[in-house]
């Protein structure tokens, strides 16, 4: 069977990064998608932002919508302490398998498990099945018009709680219009926009922080 572009990116991680060493399979993720294949990880430019926001933050309980290669999942498990939880969900079970692979290869598996399915069915599951009782972290780049009603669904089963950090990808570019408008016009968020780039390309983008004040 012909290689997907996904197998491409984690053959050449296996092959080019330092086993156990996040920071390298990070930056080889990224020499591979700017030169040879351009894929949706958040990239290094956006991914400095999040680094920053999550060295503030300090999280130790976080979920991230969108797993793919696990770029983001690796990249952002590197900076947590050894006690903080991150937990991922993704919806395609191929690329599950390769952000499996692509965590166990970067030495990141202990603290960050991979959740198959779409958000709306786990995330009213979280609570009960997956034993949270907030989230501190939430880190949004999944399907961009899933962005409010699963903000929505955060809020209904009481995940958020003061303090909460919300992150979403890519409010420019695809964008995420109907989430913006929601968020920014909510006295119980309080936003900050951080223009970019689309990962890997000049194209303008942007992330868009959410602090929960209830
Ligand atoms: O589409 C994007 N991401 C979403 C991929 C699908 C997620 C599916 N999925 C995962 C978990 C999950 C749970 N529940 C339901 C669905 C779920 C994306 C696109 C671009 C992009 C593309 C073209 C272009 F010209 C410019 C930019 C850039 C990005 O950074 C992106 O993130
Ligand atoms: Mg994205």
């Amino acid at each position: 069977m012909a290689q997907s572009k996904e197998e491409r990116i984690l053959n050449f991680v296996l092959q080019n990064a330092v086993r156990g060493d996040p920071q390298s399979v990070v930056d080889t993720i990224d020499k591979y998608c700017s030169q040879k294949e351009w894929a949706m990880n958040v990239g290094d430019e956006k991914g400095l932002i999040l680094d920053k926001i999550l060295e503030e933050t300090k999280p130790s309980v976080l979920l991230e919508l969108g797993t793919y290669c696990g770029y983001s999942a690796v990249r952002t498990a590197r900076l947590l302490k050894p006690s903080a939880r991150l937990l991922t969900i993704e919806f395609n079970p191929a690329f599950a398998a390769i952000a499996r692979q692509m965590i166990e290869f970067a030495g990141v598996q202990d603290k960050v498990k991979i959740l198959e399915g779409p958000s709306e069915t786990i995330i009213p599951q979280l609570k009960k099945k997956h034993e949270v009782d907030t989230l501190d972290f939430v880190f949004l780049d999944h399907w961009k018009d899933r962005y409010l009603p699963d903000t929505i669904l955060l809020l209904d089963h009481g995940l958020l709680r003061k303090g909460s950090v919300i992150l979403a990808d890519n409010v420019i570019c695809p964008g995420a219009p109907e989430f913006i408008k929601y968020i920014r016009n909510n006295n119980s968020f309080e936003c900050t926009n951080y223009p970019s780039h689309v990962e890997y390309m000049k194209v303008k983008d942007a992330m868009e922080k959410a602090v929960f004040v209830g």
